[in-house]
């Protein structure tokens, strides 16, 4: 039965003639002389020769230097010279470290991880993840344009083979990760056929971030821009709340908390100035409650969350109304304060209580807070565990979102929109034990960002709640 030939489909050799076909056309083999060969690689190693000083200015400037110098004054000079030469390296090095870090630890070892690393793996890594081209039986390889070295990460730049797109090595970050040794890749496309792979070292973001220092004063707080924790690169994470909404969403133990409250810890001054409201829901009553007294508004039933939602949206609209042909940007000031509304697990107000009605309610007032609250300095900053449409259908009325660690796979791109995966963005294995790592989508870089959020403690809110609360709530009287 198994011998049968309609048991399966048959194999075809793509070199041997098909039965039916008589005459089989294929291009003469002509061996290649001796001499041919011997010419190709002197060519290759002139050509080397040729490049090396360009390549490597430094390198064999030193190399021809100590070779001058052996023979002008022989080994001995040589030896005396490379001594001074390395008592001034060392000088350098204790004097001024950043300098030399720059100029010459990291050149010396982007040259070392050029060569050990990349260029030594490159061929096999690309043909195996599949990324070299095929044209008339010919191999094509990306090519490999130059090596620098950041504090923790190694950027190579790659020119793209004519013909082929970025998203292909966007869908083989996962391969190229592993065929390098490196925690992660990263892609950035900075032109036609021109792009850097971003291989980190070292994990920038594996020591727990303190809580970030509270602005002295509130003129200095730029709410589009709140530090909130640091990026893997070593620069400032800033969160934009004003103008925008913001759903972070991360499985339990993620981290939630401290993104929410390293947010409202960056506009304390403001808070206390006027300038700027946080109306919060805290239907787990362990999140917010702490620093109720930051809060100009504070609901932890569901009843009082869904009035609480309401009189956000009437303040809204009263503000949108006074403002109507009148003025097309909020600025915050103590009359019209940028208000925040905090909203720890959403899901338990539109999908998880009992109530229809309480549902429908929330979902309506967060439906209108996020689609017309920015332009007029309502912004909703709302964190949320689980984000599938049918828990939060609402999800893609926050333009910013922030991927803690998730369940699965498939949820990157449900937070962070279409290819965020296939970018790097890989949520879903983020360190059950680095709570506060997320991947975001900085502005002006289409690539998601890994990023880790400042860890408020209950101390630190105890000392906010204390220093900084006992700001009057002007939008009371309209809320009411
Ligand atoms: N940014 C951070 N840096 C270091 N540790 C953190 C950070 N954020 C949270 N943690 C630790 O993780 C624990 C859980 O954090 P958190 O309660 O904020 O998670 P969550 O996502 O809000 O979880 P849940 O949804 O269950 O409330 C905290 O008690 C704290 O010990």
């Amino acid at each position: 039965m198994l011998r049968s030939s309609k048991a399966g489909a048959t194999q075809v050799q793509p070199t041997a003639p098909v039965p039916a076909q008589t005459i089989r056309f294929s291009t003469p083999v002509v061996e290649t002389p001796g001499i041919v060969v011997v010419a190709g690689w002197v060519w290759r190693l002139l050509r080397l020769l040729a490049v090396l000083p360009v390549r490597f200015p430094v390198a064999v400037a030193t190399v021809a230097a100590s070779a001058l110098l052996a023979y002008l004054i022989g080994w001995f000079g040589l030896a005396a010279a490379w001594t001074v030469a390395d008592v001034a390296l060392l000088v350098w090095w204790r004097r001024w470290p950043e300098s030399f870090k720059t100029r010459v630890a990291r050149r010396v070892l982007a040259t070392w991880r050029w060569l050990w690393v990349y260029r030594r793996h490159w061929q096999p890594v690309l043909v195996v993840s599949g990324l070299a081209e095929s044209y008339l039986e010919r191999q094509f390889l990306p090519q490999i344009r130059g090596v620098t070295c950041s504090a923790w990460a190694d950027r190579v730049r790659v020119k793209l083979v004519a013909g082929t797109a970025p998203a292909e090595f966007e869908q083989r970050v996962s391969e190229l990760a592993h065929g390098f040794g490196a925690p992660s890749c990263r892609v950035e496309v900075r032109g036609p056929r021109d792009l850097v792979l971003e291989f980190p070292r070292r994990d920038m973001l594996a020591e727990r971030i303190d809580a970030l220092p509270v602005p002295d004063s509130p003129d200095g707080i730029d709410l589009a821009a709140l530090p909130v924790g640091r990026c893997e690169d070593g620069q400032p994470w800033n969160l934009r709340l004003h103008g925008t909404h913001v759903l972070t969403v991360g499985v339990t133990g993620a981290g939630k908390g401290s993104v929410l409250w390293s947010a409202i810890r960056a506009m304390t001054p403001a808070i206390t100035a006027g300038s700027a409201e946080v109306w919060a829901i805290d239907p787990k009553r362990m999140e917010l409650s702490y620093g109720r007294a930051l809060f100009a508004h504070y609901a932890d039933a569901a009843d009082e969350a869904v009035s609480l939602l309401e009189d956000a949206v009437g303040a809204m609209q009263e503000r949108a109304e006074r403002y109507a042909g009148r003025k097309r940007v909020h600025v915050s000031s103590v009359r019209d304060p940028f208000v925040v509304v905090v909203l720890d697990e959403v899901a338990f107000l539109t999908a998880y209580h009992p109530e229809r009605d309480i549902r429908r309610r929330a979902e309506n007032a967060i439906a209108t807070l996020t689609s017309q609250g920015r332009s007029v300095g309502f912004c909703v900053l709302a964190a949320l565990q689980d984000p599938r449409k049918e828990v939060l259908n609402l999800r893609n009325l926050f333009p910013d979102k922030v991927a803690l660690r998730l369940d699965e796979a498939s949820q990157v791109d449900m937070v962070l929109g279409d290819g965020a995966r296939d970018r790097g963005a890989n949520a879903h294995l983020i360190d059950p034990d680095l709570p506060g790592v997320a991947f975001v989508k900085l502005e002006g870089s289409p690539a998601p960002v890994r990023v880790r959020a400042a860890f408020v403690t209950d101390a630190d809110i105890d000392h906010m709640a204390s220093r900084y609360s006992g700001a009057s709530s002007v939008s009371d009287e309209v809320a009411r």
